[in-house]
């Protein structure tokens, strides 16, 4: 180790707290951190190589320097989500407790993209909602909502805004739901996810700008998962803070680490069936007197997320870990 860093490391190393992950970018991580009381923004790394951090822990920490620290324990989480890379899973998201799927009348979405997100919740743990943005192009909008029937109909909540046309009936809807929970929002681009966070987040902007400063991360500053604490103190809901994440792009989930025990639960049309299928251990891909395709043949399971359970069967049995 370096003189002046042992030097740094003696000044600062009775300075513990501890904080919540708010951004990161490789292994550098922003925890927005209480040291001896004092509200303060941290750049910190881990001991060794671990990378087991993720946005929205939280964390206990040392200080290294006035504005560095190392993240000496991660503290129990609430839920886990898990992004996709290259047929192996990364931390996405830690202690969220909601994930609001973003679509919109144009362009299109992706079902099966929806429907991974929503195994994703279910496997986490984490209440799913739709957010049906764009309502004002009117041309568009009753095809949407029969797209989107078949997961209300599962029990997915289905929520429609317009960031750009209404914007207050936007934040009146949406408020509410963000109030006490940890939110995370994801969306396939072009949805008006961007739109929704700058409605909801005030100084958004301003924090992805502070954020990336901080981090280092040069010109790609839409390319990390950030977090955003707010405190609703200027609306009704004064007295339940909510975090919001925003994870760029169309993160897909890292759905490989599941378990076809997991896999069969996720999808939660599949509940009334499991257990009544002939074989105990049954896969239900083909095999006779399986009630999971007894129901998809009777289109009580949409063939559609039937045939998503299969691929995501295949995929984990893929893993290369
Ligand atoms: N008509 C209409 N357009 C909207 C609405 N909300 C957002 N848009 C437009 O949709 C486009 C995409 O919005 P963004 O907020 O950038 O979308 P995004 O989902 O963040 O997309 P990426 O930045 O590509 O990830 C922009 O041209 C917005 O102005 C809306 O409620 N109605
Ligand atoms: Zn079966």
């Amino acid at each position: 180790m370096a003189e002046h860093n042992k030097q740094d490391r003696k000044q600062h190393s009775n300075q513990a707290g501890s904080g919540l992950v708010i951004a990161a970018h490789g292994r550098h991580y922003l925890v927005q951190a209480t040291i001896e009381g004092k509200s303060l923004k941290l750049q910190c790394v881990t001991r060794g190589k671990k990378s087991d951090v993720a946005v929205g822990d939280r964390v206990q920490l040392k200080l290294t320097s006035p504005n560095q620290g190392v993240i000496e324990a991660i503290d129990e989480r609430r839920s886990l989500l898990y992004r996709s890379d290259q047929y192996k899973s990364k931390l996405l998201a830690a202690n969220v407790t909601q994930l609001f799927i973003v679509v919109a009348t144009e362009p299109g979405f992706a079902d099966d993209l929806i429907s991974r997100a929503l195994v994703a919740a279910e496997a986490a743990g984490v209440t799913a909602h739709i957010v049906l943005n764009k309502t004002d192009i009117v041309e568009a909008l009753e095809k949407t909502r029969q797209r989107l029937h078949m997961y209300a109909a599962l029990g997915y909540p289905v929520h429609e805004v317009s960031a750009r046309a209404f914007p207050e009936q936007t934040c009146a809807t949406l408020a509410p739901l963000l109030a006490g929970q940890s939110t995370i929002l994801i969306g396939q681009s072009g949805m008006g996810k961007s739109s929704l966070i700058n409605l909801i987040v005030p100084d958004a902007d301003i924090a992805v700008r502070e954020i990336s400063a901080a981090l280092d991360t040069g010109k790609h500053t839409t390319t990390f998962t950030r977090l955003y604490e707010m405190d609703m103190a200027d609306t009704s809901l004064d007295g339940h803070p909510a975090n919001i994440i925003d994870s760029p792009g169309f993160q897909e989930f890292g759905l490989y680490q599941l378990s076809e025990g997991m896999l069969e639960r996720a999808f939660v049309e599949f509940s009334p069936y499991l257990g009544k299928c002939k074989f105990y251990n049954c896969h239900h891909l083909i095999e006779p007197s399986c009630a999971v395709l007894e129901a998809v043949k009777e289109n009580k399971i949409a063939a559609m997320r039937h045939q998503l359970y299969v691929q995501l069967l295949h995929e984990s049995s893929q893993k290369l870990y």
